[in-house]
């Protein structure tokens, strides 16, 4: 499914009304009939108290809708206006006349400091089942303050099940991020497409159980091809060839490791043999080798002459580089570590390697210093930098790219010419052209080390079982979540380790070639 910036709902939106004549009070009827519809299934209506906070703008226009609705059904209803409702407009107008005219009682809060009322509108949440936050939706424009942070406060407290409208109000509709304080929600439902702030975190997070309802747009509208990220489901993967050999399943060397790290090199190329790849072949400092075939000895080990702190030495170059003219492809940087003369290595092979290249870890340190290496490749090139990786490339603060994943990652890709992985809950995976995918599996239990130096293994596991770079990347990406989930499941989060994430990649693996399509539909669930 795509996903929409703040923007693009608003561009919809004014296609459907002027181009295709499906009027504003169209749209709105639509939301507050998506809204109950979530409230049928999820709480049930008859007989039911609700609260209702709307806010000035549209999102306050859905909750006058749902409290007719509502009111129509059987339930009892009471309306909180957090402002002078002359200032409603449009549809929203049109909404507050009819509720004025019905048997609901409707109360405005329109006096900046709302201390006065605060005990009658305690009273009310008490006595009411279900609140629903109509306060703001995609127009929020600025932090939180008095009244309104007041309410949502109130309504955290509640305890009460809760439901909000688009977004939980609070979040930036682009972001996901909290401005002042935000809605805690039991579930969402969002609006032609589901918001980037109500998948990415803390947005989702708050949001509760997403569901969409396309309120009626067209299908050219919510599929268009100018909206460029969509959610992270899985693709097909190509029928294992039952006649193959290890050859048929990929080629590919990993260059990594270093004295002080020994778990990167081990988890990058056992990650590849445990997601379907088929030869593995690891360029490590000699020296800690014993080490890593100890644990997994299925690996083809090439082994490097070393520096004095232990890593691969400059002299190495020619040999590697040789190697890799016979590979699918390369993975380079886990655990290689900072040291000078490796990171020139880094540098001078991501030149000159000519098949489709996995830069992480230290090799993103390494090529940070010098981007236009980058840049000019022609085969493929992919990043997987965590934030602080992200922000050696970008030369941004880590707090900054939290606060706009979605435009940064975008345009970091498409300045690099590079494929982009930032890594976090829910990762990103940016092309080029300007397409993002929000990635959905994983959990906090997968933030452990070597978790990153899996990932590498997976994506390139893909690209050897046949699919494309540009899907070997995001499902890679898919697999090692879904194998993250497979341990928690299995052992909770706490105390996952990059092991137990490896264990589980063979039976992630086959549950995307057996469930994909289940797989990919649990996130978000679409109503009328
Ligand atoms: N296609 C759709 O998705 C449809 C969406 N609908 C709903 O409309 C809202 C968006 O409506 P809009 O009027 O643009 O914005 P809001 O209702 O979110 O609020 C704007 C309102 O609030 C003021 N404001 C903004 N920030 C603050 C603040 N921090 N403190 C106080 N006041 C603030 C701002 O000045 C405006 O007055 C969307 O989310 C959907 O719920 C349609 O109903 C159907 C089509
Ligand atoms: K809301």
């Amino acid at each position: 499914m795509k996903i929409c910036s703040v923007a693009e709902i608003r561009e919809m939106d004014r296609a459907a009304i002027e181009e295709f004549g499906i009027i504003e009070e169209i749209l709105m009827e639509n939301a507050g009939q998506g809204a109950c519809s979530v409230l049928l299934e999820q709480t049930g209506i008859k007989d039911k108290k609700f609260c209702i906070f709307c806010g000035i703008g549209n999102n306050g226009g859905d909750g006058l809708v749902i409290a007719r609705k509502l009111h129509s059904y059987g339930a009892e209803v009471k309306v909180f206006i957090l402002s002078d409702p002359v200032k409603y407009k449009g549809a929203a107008k049109t909404n507050y006349k009819i509720v004025s005219q019905l048997p609901v009682p409707v109360e405005v809060i329109d006096s900046p400091d709302m201390l006065q009322s605060k005990t009658g509108i305690k009273n009310h949440i008490n006595c009411c089942d279900i609140i629903i936050d109509a306060v703001f939706g995609t127009g929020l424009s600025r932090n939180t303050e008095g009244r309104y942070k007041d309410i949502i406060e109130l309504i955290n407290t509640s305890q009460k099940k809760v439901l909000s409208i688009d977004i939980p109000s609070g979040v930036n509709g682009d972001t996901g991020r909290i401005m002042g304080n935000a809605v805690r929600a039991d579930f969402t439902i969002t609006f032609g497409l589901p918001k980037t702030g109500n998948m990415l975190y803390p947005g989702y997070e708050l949001g509760g159980k997403l569901y969409v309802s396309h309120i009626s747009f067209p299908r050219s509208l919510y599929k268009s091809e100018t909206i460029k990220t969509s959610v992270n489901t899985p693709v097909s993967l190509p029928p294992r060839n039952s006649n193959g050999h290890k050859g048929s399943f990929g080629d590919v060397l990993f260059i990594a490791g270093s004295g002080s790290y020994y778990g990167a090199p081990y988890f990058s190329a056992c990650g590849f043999l445990k997601s379907g790849g088929g030869y593995s072949r690891l360029a490590s400092p000699r020296s800690i080798i014993p080490f890593i075939a100890a644990r997994c000895s299925e690996i083809v080990f090439i082994p490097q002459s070393e520096t004095v702190s232990g890593s691969i030495a400059y002299e190495n170059k020619n040999a590697i580089l040789a190697q890799t003219q016979k590979r699918n492809m390369v993975v380079l940087g886990p655990g290689l570590s900072l040291e000078k003369e490796t990171r020139q290595l880094a540098q001078e092979l991501t030149e000159k390697i000519d098949v489709p290249l996995l830069i992480d870890g230290d090799g993103i340190t390494a090529l940070s210093s010098n981007l236009s290496i980058i840049q000019k490749r022609i085969p493929p090139t992919i990043l997987t930098p965590h934030p602080g990786e992200m922000s050696s490339i970008t030369g941004m603060s880590v707090k900054e790219i939290e606060a706009d994943r979605i435009k940064i990652v975008q345009d970091t890709a498409e300045k690099l010419n590079a494929i982009i992985v930032l890594k976090g809950a829910h990762t990103l995976i940016a092309y080029p052209e300007g397409r993002v995918y929000i990635n959905m599996t994983g959990n906090s239990g997968m933030g452990t080390p070597g978790s990153g130096d899996v990932l590498t293994g997976a994506v390139a596991a893909m690209f050897g079982i046949g699919l494309n770079i540009e899907d070997s990347v995001r499902m890679g990406v898919f697999i090692h979540g879904l194998s993250g989930d497979l341990a928690a499941e299995q052992y909770g989060k706490d105390g996952i380790t990059a092991q137990d994430i490896l264990d589980f990649l063979p039976l992630a693996v086959k549950k995307a070639r057996e469930k994909g399509h289940e797989l990919s539909s649990k996130t978000i669930r679409s109503i009328f």
